[in-house]
């Protein structure tokens, strides 16, 4: 099968196409992925990747990373519940990933709302993440390197607000930043695609940002060196899952169950007629 990767054209189907080819890969070879997250999110971020077909492995101990992320295919870190007792095992296990040439994704959950926070999340960042993703108050937070204009881990932005400050993030730090919302922003600095999957129920659950992130790890996982399409393609399958979840969900307990068995279920057919990905300017 020919893979609309290598299609340098903006084909209607492209970005479809290449959703529905990283949602394959992560069914056939099952990337085994370290998340260090934080505890609101742990239930349904590893479910998200078992339904996706990755493997999740929860562990936090600075005792253990020596040994097993050299083992994974990508790590995963969010800062949701961040402590100073577990942010050395963040490091550590951010700069044992890249010595061994693993890509890692970072979810920068409340960025700006303390002064410890911000600097662990620069840190992090100095530590070269492939991919960031974070709401639009998180991106502005880290563009500006700045406190402030936050509301704990939700957003006070929508995410075109972020456009900018996302452009110039990835600009300094050389990773992919994805601002999340009503339209998914994903950029390298210099292009800008935008997804427009999902439904505004998936604010009302807790962790849908932070399951969409280790997602993107899982997808990144499967082709490092497409670490933008598969950026792309996590954030609009899972909007994709959300959209046909909300078909019978009654609510946002509903909506949670019902995103996780669309996700399983997600299949060529729907990716194609659901996916809404272009470029944005
Ligand atoms: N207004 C919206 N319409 C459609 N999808 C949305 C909307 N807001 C958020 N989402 C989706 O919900 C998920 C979580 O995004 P978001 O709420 O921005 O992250 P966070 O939980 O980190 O604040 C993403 O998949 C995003 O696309
Ligand atoms: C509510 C909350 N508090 C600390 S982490 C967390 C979960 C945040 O999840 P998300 O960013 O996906 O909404
Ligand atoms: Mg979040």
């Amino acid at each position: 099968m020919e893979s609309f990767l290598s299609n340098n054209q903006e084909t209607p189907q492209k970005w479809s196409q290449i959703s529905w080819e990283f949602l394959s890969k992560v069914r056939q070879n099952s990337p085994l992925i370290h998340c260090i997250t934080n505890y609101v999110s742990m239930d349904l971020a590893a479910n998200t990747l078992l339904a996706a077909g990755a493997s999740p492995a929860m562990l936090h101990s600075s005792d253990e990373i020596p040994d097993f992320t050299p083992q994974v295919d990508a790590l995963y870190i969010n800062v949701g519940t961040l402590t100073a007792a577990v942010l050395p095992a963040m490091k550590s296990a951010a700069e044992i990933a890249v010595k061994h040439g693993k890509s890692w994704v970072f979810d920068p959950v409340a960025a700006g709302c303390s002064s410890f926070r911000l600097r662990a999340c620069l840190d992090l960042l100095s530590l070269k993440p492939t991919v960031v993703r974070g709401n639009g108050s998180e991106i502005i937070a880290l563009s500006r390197a700045s406190m402030g204009d936050t509301k704990g881990a939700d957003s006070l932005h929508e995410s075109r607000d972020a456009l900018e400050a996302a452009k110039s993030l990835a600009q300094a730090t050389g990773a992919i930043v994805a601002v999340t919302g009503a339209v998914d922003i994903i950029t390298d600095g210099i292009q800008v695609i935008g997804a427009r999957n999902g439904v505004q129920m998936m604010q009302k659950i807790t962790a849908t940002g932070c399951s969409v992130t280790a997602l993107i790890a899982a997808f990144v996982a499967v082709d490092p060196t497409h670490a933008f399409e598969a950026t792309v393609a996590a954030l609009s399958v899972f909007g994709i899952a959300g959209e046909l979840g909300m078909q019978d969900a009654k609510g946002p307990a509903s909506l949670r169950v019902n995103l996780i068995d669309s996700l399983y279920a997600l299949d060529q057919v729907s990716i194609l007629q659901h996916a809404k990905i272009s470029p944005l300017s």
